[in-house]
């Protein structure tokens, strides 16, 4: 099909290499062709063929994306690709922007196996649940408690004389319930997404498992019941930290497809008139279609640049945890919880702005944006929800403003609440991006050291720290949003550096794209940089017209920005977002594709005819 006119003369353009920009992203042109050649491996074998998944009920779509996933694992399998980014490539490429049946087996029941089961207990379950010869799920979540775990009230007595611990869901609240991959009792029903996961519920009742059932390589229960606690308690807590680390770079993955397909679509569409009769615009040359969509197209690059580096520092600290050393284990978690927490949240709000800015065919399913984000939005809730993850990392800075006081050195994400800021000079209206991340971090650092004085304030006055953080959670949380996007906007700042030195091209496109996310996040909080004294109203007006001026050196790099994603478009599955930019044929073949228009419904004649008998 040819390329669409507007496309064609939009790829004209640009001042970097698209292809090697995508080898950066992928991690190295080896990387990028060993994606291309397990896409290939997908999209030409006509297994995974089948119907449009956009058309199919609940049940049909379980059942198709079942089959599929099956497939996935076979052709891995078959492949002999035991790497995780490799396996999702061939698992995103089959999955049509769902998420796969089998999928929490492979996060969320192998992964804990790895992480806590001793070496026979391995042999036993770990080596079968790979091979998928025995399927599991993970059931932590009760109908009454899913935040809260000491909450949970699922008992698991140890009878001494069976060697066997008895299980009861005693109450109706303890019920199992959202269980993902879990067929053992029921699906708890239709969702707002997720459909191709059947999230079950288990009861228990007094159901009997044998003693080395309980996971054993870090704590154990002995044969006459003494519970042998873990070197260090908090490593249980593992098989969540686990997705969570992971849950990041699957947001900046989601946002990537949205903006794909909003800034391909955005040059095609031509709407309204500039300048009577000369003609309609693309609507990505109207200033407001630029400010909802370039700060996204820089999130999406931000976030792909953290979530690389969030899971190679948890992937650090694991290693470290298996030869016994736990002392990073605080800072990971904290970490993982800020960053799945914002960076999930922010990616739903994009994916959003994505759909509405491609007008009526946004709420298309022709487009896919519904699709991405009715699957993504469930990562704001589920592997722990934003407010409770935040309040995690929360307490963890007020924790480091004790430290600071008793002179106890930080972890370095944290490093930066020990530097001074000086006040910044007059920011004309080109300030670079270390300039911002000075600010970003200044930001930081004064919010959790105004937050830290009130919750120490409390403390005074009660003596308990639970009400202290009780009362103040609102401001806890924006504190440890402050400091999220510290960590965001210096892992963008480090790993633009460091492409600018390699490919200077494309670490100055990218320097944009950081300049772009830097004002945008401080003109979001421009009153905390009026408040502290650290900007003043000349200094914001004067990044606000940066930002502007910033849209006009992006707009003609925008395309090939999203080009370099190398979104496949069986795997984007959006007509909007074609590479062709074919729009308007397709979605006319796409929408008389559809059942609804295959077979007579019959309800008119059923209904409409009944009103004329009627003679109302
Ligand atoms: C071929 C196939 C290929 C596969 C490809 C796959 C492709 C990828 C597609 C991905 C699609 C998306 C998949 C997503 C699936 C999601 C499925 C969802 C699963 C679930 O939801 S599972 C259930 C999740 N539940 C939760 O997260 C519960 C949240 N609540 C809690 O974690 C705790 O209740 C708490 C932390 C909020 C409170 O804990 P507690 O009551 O104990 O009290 P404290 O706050 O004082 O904590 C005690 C100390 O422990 C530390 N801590 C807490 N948590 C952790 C942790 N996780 N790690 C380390 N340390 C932790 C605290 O910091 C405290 O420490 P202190 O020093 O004592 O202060
Ligand atoms: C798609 C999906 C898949 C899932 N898959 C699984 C799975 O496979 N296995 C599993 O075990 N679970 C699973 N879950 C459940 C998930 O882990 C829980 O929904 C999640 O942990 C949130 O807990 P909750 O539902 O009890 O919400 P609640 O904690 O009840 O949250 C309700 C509200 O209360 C607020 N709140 C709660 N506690 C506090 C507090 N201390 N301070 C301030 N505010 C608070 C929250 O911020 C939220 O606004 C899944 C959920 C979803 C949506």
């Amino acid at each position: 099909m040819p390329m669409n006119p507007d496309l064609e003369k939009e790829r004209q353009g640009g001042t970097f290499d698209v292809e090697q920009l995508t080898h950066i992203l992928d991690g190295g042109r080896d990387k990028t062709l060993k994606r291309h050649f397990l896409e290939q491996e997908v999209l030409k074998d006509p297994v995974f063929r089948g119907p449009d998944t956009r058309f199919l009920s609940r049940e049909e779509l379980f059942g198709e994306l079942l089959r599929k996933h099956v497939a996935v694992i076979k052709k891995t399998q078959e492949l002999s690709i035991d790497d995780i980014n490799e396996a999702s490539t061939i698992y995103s490429a089959a999955m049509n922007n769902n998420v796969g049946p089998l999928t929490l087996h492979s996060v969320a029941f192998v992964a804990p196996l790895d992480l806590m089961a001793d070496d026979e207990q391995k042999k036993k379950w770990l080596i079968p649940a790979k091979k998928y010869e025995i399927i599991g799920c993970y059931a932590q979540t009760e109908l009454g408690h899913g935040s809260f775990i000491r909450g949970l009230e699922t008992r698991a007595d140890y009878d001494v004389n069976t060697q066997q611990f008895v299980l009861n869901t005693p109450t109706e609240t303890a019920i199992k319930w959202w269980v993902g991959g879990c067929v053992a009792v029921g699906d708890i029903g239709p969702k707002f997404g997720f459909g191709g996961v059947d999230n079950g519920y288990l009861c228990l009742n007094n159901v009997r498992i044998p003693r080395d059932n309980l996971l054993a390589k870090t704590g154990k229960v002995l044969e006459d019941g003494t519970y042998v606690k873990p070197e260090n308690p908090k490593v249980v807590y593992g098989s969540m930290l686990g997705i969570r680390a992971a849950l990041p770079k699957v947001g900046a993955y989601n946002l990537s497809k949205a903006v794909t397909i909003a800034i391909r679509y955005s040059c095609v569409r031509h709407q309204s008139e500039i300048k009577p009769g000369c003609g309609e615009p693309q609507v990505l040359d109207y200033q407001t279609q630029q400010h909802k969509l370039f700060p996204l197209l820089a999130t999406a690059y931000a976030f792909h640049t953290v979530g690389v580096w969030m899971l190679d520092f948890h992937s650090t600290v694991m290693n470290e945890i298996n030869e016994g050393h736990y002392h990073r284990l605080a800072e990971d978690h904290v970490l993982a919880a800020g960053l799945k927490a914002v960076i999930n949240w922010k990616t739903h709000e994009g994916i959003e702005i994505c759909r509405f800015s491609c007008g009526g065919h946004g709420y298309s399913l022709a487009s896919s944006l519904p699709v991405i984000y009715v699957n993504h939005v469930a990562n704001s809730t589920a592997e722990g929800e934003t407010v409770i993850l935040l309040l995690q990392t929360a307490v963890y800075l007020m924790k480091c403003v004790i430290d600071l006081e008793q002179g106890t050195p930080l972890d370095p994400s944290v490093a930066y609440l020990d530097q001074s800021f000086s006040k910044s000079e007059q920011w004309c209206s080109d300030v670079d991006m270390h300039s911002l991340l000075k600010a970003i971090q200044f930001r930081s650092k004064k919010f959790t050291e105004y937050v830290s004085s009130f919750v120490k304030k409390e403390l005074m006055a009660t003596g308990n720290q639970q009400l202290a953080f009780n009362k103040h959670k609102v401001i806890l949380v924006e504190c440890a949003k402050a400091h999220t996007e510290a960590v965001i906007m210096n892992a963008f700042v480090t790993k633009v550096d460091e492409i600018l030195q390699s490919n200077p091209s494309v670490g100055k496109v990218l320097s944009l794209l950081c300049q772009i996310y830097g004002v945008t996040e401080i003109l979001a909080h421009s009153g905390d940089y009026i408040q502290y004294e650290y900007l003043r109203k000349i200094d914001l007006d004067n990044i606000q017209d940066q930002l502007f001026k910033l849209y006009t050196y992006i707009r003609p790099e925008a395309v090939l920005l999203v080009d370099a994603f190398d979104f496949h478009d069986e795997v984007l599955k959006s007509i909007l977002g074609r590479y062709d930019g074919q729009v308007y044929e397709n979605m006319f073949k796409w929408a008389k594709a559809s059942p609804f228009n295959k077979q007579d419904q019959g309800t008119f004649r059923k209904y409409i005819q009944q009103l004329k008998q009627a003679k109302l």
